[in-house]
């Protein structure tokens, strides 16, 4: 290989060689796609994207560079990234830098050059698959070996905040259980003056309660959410005990798997900024921001206390739930948007409303 080249490698065995761009070495990951046309850095830095190598289908990223304003957490989570084309020189009135040194300074592998017409066409027959990105010469048989071991499952404590913080403001206090937490959500609670506490995701119910909150926000996160037995453990005790909760994407599941329905593994997931999803409550469609490979199966809350209420308008799958008789609702897409469009803003009204009910002693359940 040039000293410039890399090579993707699938577990079905299907090989894509390409140049690379951003750090070099060897990683291994979830391979999935992205169809947004634009938010390649609010992909790189979600940190639900942890584990997972992500292909963007739109063919020209990296045009507009990288900034400090389009980040969702710390870092870049990825394990890796594959575009068609990497534009060489970006141009933006914010831009500080290309993608590739940004990459190249956060240790994160990309290749270039790639079909990612066909790599994508590969993951939806196939499903999502294991993949290795290397820019070391080892062998295909090495590699695929390497992809015979199981991924890891402990993403969710590689990402949460290790330590407990306050974003101060002046209105009604919320705990916001940190899974791997886009600081979109953050800002779309501080937008609203709310006293934010993020703690760790593996706050006990008796630290969260603690601090007094008058409604619970349940972040998005990377992984399958079964993999985080303890933070399904303290959802049902915070949907038990009453207080007003809010659930985000990997947070809408952990609320599926604590009031007793399943989650189960989707195909090749839903990540874009386009999924078009209706409110059964009004009839609504809005057009969301995703990034999930699990779902909460609808059959599934039969039996269970929970009311469907938003429909994925692509494949019917499940997007939105509310609880019977507590003050608790919860979608699988992105109301805090980035990327993608900001239509579900307000949901976090809907959280502010349901607090404030709540809090005067006015909220009925819907039973
Ligand atoms: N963005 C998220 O919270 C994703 C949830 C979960 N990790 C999934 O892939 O389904």
């Amino acid at each position: 290989m040039s000293n410039r080249s890399a090579r993707l490698v699938l577990e079905n065995g299907l090989e894509f060689t390409g140049q690379h761009f951003g750090a070099t070495g060897e990683r291994v990951g979830e391979v999935v796609f992205n169809t947004g046309m634009t938010g390649y850095q609010e992909v790189l830095t979600d940190p639900s994207y942890c584990g997972q190598i992500v292909t963007m289908t739109y063919p020209l990223i990296g045009n507009y560079g990288v900034n400090v304003d389009n980040i969702e957490s710390r870092q870049p989570y990825v394990h890796g990234f594959v575009v068609r084309r990497l534009a060489a020189e970006p141009s933006h009135f914010k831009s500080l830098g290309n993608l590739d040194d940004y990459l190249r300074q956060h240790g994160i592998l990309g290749i270039s050059e790639i079909d990612t017409r066909q790599l994508t066409k590969a993951i939806r027959s196939d499903g999502t698959m294991k993949a290795v990105l290397t820019t070391e010469n080892t062998p295909v048989s090495v590699l695929l070996d390497k992809l015979a071991q199981p991924l890891m499952t402990d993403q969710i404590l590689r990402v949460t905040t290790p330590q407990t913080y306050r974003c101060p403001g002046e209105g009604r206090r919320v705990v916001a259980i940190d899974y791997g937490m886009k600081s979109g959500v953050v800002r779309s609670l501080l937008a609203r003056r709310c006293d934010v506490i993020v703690v760790p995701a593996t706050a006990s119910t008796k630290e969260i309660l603690a601090w007094k909150p008058e409604g619970v926000m349940l972040s998005n996160g990377p992984g399958d959410p079964l993999d985080a037995p303890y933070a399904i453990a303290t959802v049902k005790e915070l949907i038990q005990y009453g207080v007003p909760v809010f659930g985000i994407c990997l947070g809408h599941q952990l609320i599926g798997l604590a009031s007793g329905a399943r989650t189960e593994k989707m195909r090749f997931g839903h990540r874009g900024a386009n999924h078009p999803v209706k409110d059964l409550r009004t009839g609504k469609v809005y057009i969301t921001s995703q990034n999930h490979g699990y779902m909460v199966s609808e059959d599934s809350l039969r039996g269970t206390d929970l009311i469907l209420t938003h429909l994925n308008v692509n494949d019917r799958t499940v997007e939105g739930m509310m609880h019977r008789h507590r003050p608790v609702f919860c979608v699988q897409y992105h109301p805090e948007a980035r990327p993608g469009p900001d239509d579900s803003d307000e949901l976090f009204d809907e959280f502010m409303r349901m607090m404030d009910e709540v809090g005067e002693g006015r909220w009925t359940a819907h039973a």
